[in-house]
């Protein structure tokens, strides 16, 4: 099932920095270990934002709920999930 999911990170200004830097470290490798696994397809950074657009490949909702409340960024994000569908004027859909 794929999903399109939008995440808006934002850190407390106080947050310790070692914290903010273990943090961000953990985050980064859970995220590329999602990708190797091929479960994360893609990330995208959007322009201007501390946000990213990321698509996810994953069995079910439950497992993409499981990946996303895992995130060590989890506390400081807002998170929104769009459910993909095949567009009927996909070329590549056929
Ligand atoms: O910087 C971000 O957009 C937050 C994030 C999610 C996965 C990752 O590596 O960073």
């Amino acid at each position: 099932m794929l999903f399109a999911v939008k995440m808006d990170v934002a850190l407390p200004q106080d947050l310790d920095a070692d914290v903010r830097a273990d943090t961000l470290a953990r985050e980064k490798a859970y995220s590329q270990q999602l990708q190797r696994d091929g479960e994360w397809v893609s990330i995208w950074r959007i322009v201007g934002q501390y946000s990213n657009l990321s698509i996810f490949d994953v069995r079910d909702n439950e497992r993409l709920h499981e990946i996303l409340w895992n995130l060590p960024l989890f506390p400081y994000m807002n998170i929104e999930v769009s459910p993909l569908a095949q567009h009927p004027s996909d070329i590549s859909a056929v």
